[in-house]
């Protein structure tokens, strides 16, 4: 019997770390004393030390829901080797989806390297088909693709030929490593003078050769007046096209700019698929999202090597990593709405999709598109529908894709990328995990995809906005984890994981008030500190250290230097209190019915010459920080001043002030700097205006 048992295609390890467990009790403990020391000390103290006690609250609550989700680290490893002589002709079928939204935003340069990254994957050519959705609706990027498609013809057998890496032509030919084999192989000469040959020539038909995947351009119908639901809607449109034409059981979907870095990774993410007992475990395979030619010390403090890392692994140790948006793979049944099968009955409550539906049932599920519920029906059984002809499918279609055939359907409520969100893609991911899925983690070695980081000051914060937005939207919504965990299937740390990122829109409202706190204490000669021989001012200061030895600790650890942890920390704040609270704006101006919230789509550059200074522009999401700026600044000179009257140093709010304007040293650099280097004059005046009205107010009540 022993020899039909095969090496599992993966495997799980736990990694416990006892130095960080006891860190993080040792400040839950610290924050836990301090709490107390305030409400004992409460009646002696005026407005400044509630506020604080109460940001101190939230404070902890948070450090609660981090230290859960950190707890249980994971590690998954997968053996893609032992897949070839298992199964290779049985290898499942999957459609590749990219998305791109805006050719200036988005250059089709960009977009078209990743698509032939993925036609070029390892992987048989025949199982697998690329689907281009366009929302910009751009001839530009039509043009660029059918030029790709040529250039893959050539492309796509030479990397194969040579087991070349990276097939991202851009990336190939511009890495330094791959030079010398440039010059010594006439080949790939060859391929540089067709790349240039076909940038002048086009042909009006699409031609798919036997050895290239399937590769098809949609471009959705959009009118006005038709919500279109931005990335979520797109992503539905081809679900339902590529269930039309291919219908494979699996589906990957990758943002524009992130390009197979691997081609091994359909291989990787198989082995979970094919190799796990239970299918209830892998809903969808998600890869972290790395991103190539990431700045010196990441300035601006979004290369998420360090969450993946610590918040990440252990979100993988619960029910599984949130849905990423891009480079996840994931059974097309689940995003048409099915529970695993172990839930039994409970699934009724779930999900409309369940048991064997009739043809009526599943056309108010999906659509009237006979063709299209076909294929569900099918696809909901794991079956693929491999047409003769591609161009049979074309009309269905059509159909499928038109503004208003998801009218009075299940599309975006229960099945599919959920609506209603900016962060469609985790609110899709929790819809998932509420029906009692679990997730999996992939990450190979070399990195499965690579993306572009936004670098800037307006793009970072632009992002960053639209994801405390839609993490917010989900929170206040009937989808919120708190309801999937009492009414569904959601387990109740990975509900504390969804709510310690649902919060951090919220989160820059009591960072605020405490770094207002500061300046206010000196401005009307209060404290909400421990005076300096009060030995409580010892817990503040043990948890200050504590906690940054901690987290330059997960730094140092990851590999990486103490500057990408000072700039991290710096741009959490300085993001916080940016862009974070414009977010809760949104959200406070959508739910009073005023706006709706928007998809911004983030600029992608293939590379930056301004080595991560940061920039500015009119937008009022600078304000906060300029204001905190101009504040502390006011509030040192104010403090120093108090000496002379007599009053004495307030020793511990004028460090904390300190702080903060170290915090915000790229604003106060931002003070002097022309151009987009410089915050604009109109931006410096309201910032003025604020804090003048504040320092007035705060001397007129603490003098009334
Ligand atoms: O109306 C739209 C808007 C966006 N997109 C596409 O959505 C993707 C992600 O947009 P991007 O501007 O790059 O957003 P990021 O902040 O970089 O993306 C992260 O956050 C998004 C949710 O906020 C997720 O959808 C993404 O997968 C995730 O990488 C891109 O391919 C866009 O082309 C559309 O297809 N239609
Ligand atoms: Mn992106």
């Amino acid at each position: 019997m022993a020899d039909t048992v095969s090496p599992p295609l993966y495997q799980k390890f736990s990694r416990k770390n006892h130095i960080h467990r006891a860190l993080d009790i040792c400040i839950l403990f610290l924050l836990t004393s301090l709490i107390f020391y305030r409400l004992l000390t409460l009646k002696n103290h005026g407005f400044a030390w509630l506020l604080a006690l109460l940001c101190e609250s939230w404070f902890t609550f948070v450090w609660v829901l981090t230290v859960s989700t950190k707890w249980n680290p994971v590690d998954y490893k997968t053996y893609p080797e032992r897949l070839p002589q298992r199964v290779e002709k049985f290898l499942p079928a999957v459609d590749m989806f990219v998305t791109t939204a805006d050719p200036v935003l988005e250059p089709p340069i960009i977009t078209m390297n990743t698509v032939i990254s993925l036609l070029a994957v390892d992987y048989p050519a025949n199982k697998l088909a690329c689907y281009l959705s366009d929302d910009g609706c751009s001839p530009l990027t039509f043009y660029s693709l059918l030029e790709t498609s040529k250039f893959a013809k050539l492309w796509v057998p030479f990397c194969k030929k040579y087991n070349i890496q990276v097939r991202a032509p851009f990336r190939y030919f511009s890495s330094t490593d791959h030079k010398p084999m440039l010059s010594s192989d006439a080949s790939s000469l060859e391929f540089q003078q067709e790349w240039k040959k076909m940038k002048i020539m086009w042909e009006n038909k699409e031609g798919v050769s036997n050895g290239l995947p399937h590769l098809i351009y949609v471009s959705r119908e959009k009118r006005p007046n038709h919500p279109h639901h931005y990335k979520a809607g797109a992503m539905n449109v081809l679900t339902r096209v590529s269930g039309l034409i291919t219908n494979a059981p699996f589906m990957l979907n990758v943002d524009c700019d992130m390009f197979v870095n691997n081609p091994q990774i359909v291989r990787h993410a198989m082995c979970f698929f094919l190799g796990s007992k239970n299918e209830g475990d892998t809903a969808f395979v998600q890869t972290p999202q790395i991103f190539y030619d990431g700045l010196k010390d990441d300035p601006f403090g979004n290369q998420l090597v360090v969450l993946y890392e610590y918040m990440g692994r252990g979100i993988v140790g619960l029910q599984g990593p949130f849905y990423g948006g891009t480079g996840c793979f994931r059974r097309r049944k689940v995003i048409y709405g099915l529970c695993p099968n172990d839930i039994g009955d409970f699934a009724k409550f779930l999900t409309p999709v369940t048991g064997n539906l009739d043809d009526k049932e599943l056309l108010n599920i999906f659509g009237n598109s006979k063709e299209f519920i076909t294929s569900a029906a099918n696809a909901l059984e794991e079956k693929t529908n491999r047409p003769n002809d591609l161009s049979d499918s074309m009309e269905a279609a059509y159909h499928v894709a038109a503004c208003g055939y998801e009218y009075g359907t299940a599309w975006g409520k229960q099945v599919g990328w959920q609506y209603g969100s900016t962060t469609e893609d985790v609110l899709t991911g929790l819809k998932i995990h509420g029906r009692g899925w679990r997730s999996v983690y992939c990450k190979p070695d070399p990195p499965a995809f690579l993306g572009c980081a936004p670098s800037g000051g307006p793009t970072s914060m632009t992002q960053q906005k639209r994801w405390a937005t839609g993490l917010l939207e989900i929170l206040v919504s009937k989808r919120n984890p708190i309801f999937a965990t009492i009414f569904g299937k959601l387990q109740l740390r990975q509900c504390l994981a969804y709510l310690w990122i649902f919060l951090w829109g919220l989160r820059s409202i009591p960072e605020l008030c405490y770094m207002v706190l500061p300046a206010y204490c000196i401005i009307t000669n209060s404290n909400f500190l421990p005076k300096v021989n009060d030995p409580a001012i010892h817990g503040y200061i043990a948890l200050l250290i504590i906690y940054n030895t901690y987290t330059l600790l997960e730094y140092l650890q990851t590999g990486l230097s103490i500057r990408a942890w000072w700039n991290k920390q710096r741009m959490a704040i300085i993001t916080s209190t940016g862009a974070w609270l414009f977010g809760v704006l949104s959200v406070i101006l959508k739910i009073l019915g005023i706006s709706d919230t928007v998809f911004e789509v983030t600029q992608k550059e293939q590379s930056t010459s301004d080595a991560g200074r940061f920039t500015f522009d009119g937008s009022p999401i600078f304000v906060p920080g300029t204001t905190l700026l101009l504040l502390h600044l006011a509030s040192l000179v104010m403090g120093l001043f108090s000496i002379r009257d007599g009053k004495g140093l307030p020793f511990g709010e004028m460090s904390f002030s300190l702080l903060v304007l170290i915090c915000f040293w790229p604003f106060l650099k931002g003070l002097f700097g022309r151009g987009k280097y410089g915050i604009p004059l109109s931006t410096i005046c309201k910032s003025v205006i604020i804090v003048s009205s504040f320092v007035y107010l705060c001397k007129h009540s603490s003098m009334g």
